[in-house]
């Protein structure tokens, strides 16, 4: 299992640090909530604080971007050069031309499914993602009750891929912690994405590390 940390429960007063010992700690990724304020109803960080993360991180960045006008934020933060950015399905009527668009950009595209919507959503486009991510909670805030249908979302998924002999990840986010890592484990699911589980601890490392089951 590799383990994002997500940084919408860290500390913004101490920003750098806390990149810093999370990427010490051994996580895998830094995931970064982009968040504008209408697509969810809350706002978090643009591209001067992202390039910050950026420069602090020793690990690659995990850009969810949570945001009605995608491709508006996608030219605002390829630049950043991150390992994957991801837009969310329910949000994009042109899906397989920004896949191309984000591919193009030299960055690994992915997608974010809510809770409600289902893998079929994007059958057809599952050959072309790097990563597809999970939703087990309303996005928006961290700190929230994880939704337990993605353990059954997540198996459907895998088979579609393996179907497609697909190399697509799969990434789950919200709610995650060392009562339902090993669930998420068995239904196939390649990242996990945690916020307040990890930040919330008094050691990121032993954090970090229970979940790499
Ligand atoms: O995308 C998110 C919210 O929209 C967060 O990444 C997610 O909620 C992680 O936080 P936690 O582990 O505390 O649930």
């Amino acid at each position: 299992m590799l383990v994002a940390p997500s940084i919408l429960s860290a500390d913004f007063g101490k920003l750098r640090e806390e990149i810093v010992s999370i990427c010490t700690a051994g996580c895998d990724l830094v995931h970064v909530d982009v968040m504008d304020g209408h697509f969810v109803p809350n706002l978090t960080i643009g591209p001067v604080v992202v390039s910050a993360v950026a420069r602090a991180a020793t690990k690659p960045l995990d850009i969810h971007l949570m945001v009605e006008n995608n491709t508006f934020f996608v030219d605002l933060f390829a630049p950043l050069k991150p390992k994957y950015l991801s837009f969310h399905i329910e949000e994009e009527k042109h899906p397989h031309r920004l896949i191309q668009k984000i591919r193009n950009l030299g960055i690994s595209p992915a997608i974010v499914l809510n809770p409600h919507t289902p893998p079929s959503a994007i059958e057809y486009l599952i050959e072309d993602l790097d990563m597809v991510l999970l939703m087990s909670v309303n996005p928006g805030f961290g700190g929230q009750k994880f939704i337990p249908n993605v353990l059954e979302k997540a198996p459907i998924l895998k088979e579609m891929i393996l179907k497609r002999n697909a190399k697509t990840l799969i990434e789950v986010d919200g709610g995650v912690n060392n009562q339902n890592i090993q669930a998420l484990a068995n239904a196939g699911v390649d990242i996990v994405v945690a916020g307040n589980y990890v930040f919330g601890s008094n050691d990121y490392k032993n954090a970090i590390d229970s979940l790499k089951v």
